[in-house]
């Protein structure tokens, strides 16, 4: 995250802003007990007011029933109960199964939002303005209102590092800590994090497809609404591509940007060729021409040539041509001619049009002659699958000084929880492929165990040995007590991390259509407390 001015102020410890009016200067105070000032010591005149980041509103971005549910524990006295919540999602986004399919669907999801998340757990507080506005709604009591102004985040956090690959069922996240915090967090880690992954994963997706051509996120104005737009060119990078159109996330983020130019700078012109020439001689090191104004292959192109060959009696070289309409694969591969004989094979070839993993598998099958893809629309907006379906979940609560595993009935099998404080293992073979994931009991250790066997865990069919693995722990630590002890990488360090990532899996897991499906199993005595609390609840259920 970039640093702001509001990040030299721990805003768990400072509530006011006491503004000078002798000398205008701000100061950041723990009461609105008057201090002189701190740039000119004069003591009288101030104006006082809560401390508030706008960039960082987000002790309020709840939904009321996140409150009221921290109310009516706080009103019993439970709500500093320990909890542990498990985040996952049940359902990959964007796999494809023809009609006849009756099998479980695979696909992965990019893991994405860690970061923003980070920042908002560690910028999470109520600040005066919001506690006003509780206090207006008349529901909860002035002494509530005076716990949640002293809320922080106080537990663990452990999450997947960003860009990690995560199959439906595995845990993303753990949080061990107060039930009121666990609530309080719910609504927007699931924003961040269902949202960012959802795009990221696309990104992924469409960067499989562009296989190892260039790509560039062109979405900013599809996208829904700014952060979106942002956040969307942030997610992309760290998929994998090359470059952002959005200079707001180069600005923000360091995401490379780049662009070509548009059809209305051809318009303005009184012809396109006085555009291209205008272009071209302003950015002469990366200009790629928009020949679809008028006619691609009658003045387009051509004229692109002209601009090429003039540019080349100065020792210049023309980027490309950007094709943004009509038939891509024809129109490439014509060009592609049209150029290679006018000399200029190194005139690299664009294409834009609502383009995604399925149009450039498409035209490449179709032989088009594409370099660069551009891509808008479909990816920004996450066109085919609009959200993925993450899930926070408690599965333990402290009793005594034991975790009490906690269970949520489904008709579903598939969807009833994993209950109980939990790890999980990712499991590599020795050539550091990926093999499964497993989920045990934290009480559990795999060391010393040569041989694993990967049960379905509702199919009893379905098994896979594996010897000779290596077990990584998916989960690091990224908060402790409250405080935040993972290094964050850079944003580069996060997008080779999950190239890298995606490299330890077999494609047939990674595919776009009817991709495997990767072994996420459970430890037999995770399978047995599982089936023992499935079957005290239905009991319980018809006793009561
Ligand atoms: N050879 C091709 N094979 C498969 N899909 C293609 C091919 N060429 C283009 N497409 C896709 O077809 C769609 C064409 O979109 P559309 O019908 O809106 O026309 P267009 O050519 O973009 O024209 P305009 O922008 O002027 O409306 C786009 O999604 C594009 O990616
Ligand atoms: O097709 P997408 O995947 O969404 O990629 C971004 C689109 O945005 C631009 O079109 P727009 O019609 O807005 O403007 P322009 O073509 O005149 O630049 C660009 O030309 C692309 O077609
Ligand atoms: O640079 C481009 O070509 C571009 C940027 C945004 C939208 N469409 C195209």
């Amino acid at each position: 995250m970039p640093k702001t001015i509001f990040d030299a102020i721990d805003p768990k410890v400072y509530r006011y802003v006491h503004l000078c009016r002798a000398c205008q200067q701000p100061s950041f105070r723990i009461s609105t007990e008057v201090n002189p000032c701190a740039a000119c010591g004069e003591t009288h005149e101030f104006e006082i007011f809560p401390f508030y980041d706008p960039s960082r509103d987000y002790g309020l971005d709840v939904d009321e029933y996140a409150i009221s549910m921290m109310y009516a524990l706080y009103k019993k006295g439970l709500h500093r109960t320990q909890v542990v919540f498990d985040d996952f999602y049940r359902k990959a986004p964007f796999v494809k199964a023809s009609a006849d399919f009756s099998g479980e669907l695979g696909g992965y999801v990019a893991f994405g939002g860690l970061h923003q998340l980070i920042d908002i757990v560690e910028h999470l507080y109520f600040n005066e303005a919001d506690i006003a506005y509780l206090r207006e709604k008349k529901l909860y009591d002035e002494a509530f209102l005076d716990e949640l102004r002293s809320l922080r985040f106080t537990g663990e956090l452990f999450a997947a590092e960003e860009g990690q690959l995560i199959f439906p069922n595995t845990p993303y996240i753990r949080i061990v800590s107060t039930i009121m915090e666990c609530i309080w967090i719910e609504a927007q880690l699931l924003n961040t994090v269902n949202s960012e992954s959802l795009l990221m994963t696309k990104a992924s997706r469409i960067l499989t497809a562009a296989d190892g051509q260039s790509v560039i996120e062109m979405g900013k104005r599809r996208a829904q609404g700014r952060d979106a737009s942002v956040q969307g060119a942030r997610a992309a990078y760290v998929a994998g591509f090359d470059y952002s159109s959005n200079m707001k996330a180069g600005k923000k983020y360091g995401v490379p940007t780049t662009g070509t130019h548009a059809h209305l700078f051809v318009q303005f012109f009184a012809n396109e060729l006085d555009a291209f020439l205008a272009f071209a001689d302003v950015f002469p090191a990366k200009s790629i021409l928009l020949v679809d104004t008028y006619d691609v292959l009658g003045s387009g192109i051509p004229n692109a040539i002209r601009v090429a060959k003039a540019m080349e009696e100065r020792g210049q070289k023309l980027t490309g041509i950007r094709l943004d309409s009509g038939d891509l694969a024809f129109l490439s591969k014509r060009a592609r001619k049209m150029l290679d004989n006018a000399g200029l094979a190194y005139v690299k070839i664009a294409a834009s049009s609502d383009l995604d993993e399925y149009t450039i598998t498409s035209l490449k099958h179709q032989g088009a002659k594409i370099d660069i893809w551009g891509i808008g629309t479909k990816y920004i907006t996450a066109y085919d699958t609009p959200a993925l379906g993450g899930v926070h979940k408690i599965v333990a609560r402290k009793q005594e000084n034991d975790w009490l595993a906690l269970i949520k009935i489904s008709e579903n099998l598939d969807k009833i929880i994993n209950p109980g404080l939990k790890k999980t293992y990712r499991l590599y073979d020795q050539d550091g492929m990926a093999k499964g994931d497993y989920l045990c009991l934290a009480s559990e250790s795999l060391e010393g165990l040569n041989e694993i066997t990967l049960k379905h865990p509702t199919n009893p069919l379905k098994s896979k040995r594996i010897a000779n693995f290596t077990a990584v722990e998916l989960l690091v630590p990224i908060f402790q007590n409250g405080q935040m002890v993972y290094n964050v990488p850079t944003l580069k360090q996060t997008r080779a991390f999950h190239l890298a990532q995606k490299n330890t899996f077999w494609e047939e897991y990674l595919r776009l259509d009817h991709p495997e499906v990767y072994p996420v199993a459970l430890s037999d005595q995770l399978k047995e407390l599982k089936d023992r609390l499935i079957q005290a609840k239905r009991q319980n259920i018809q006793t009561e």
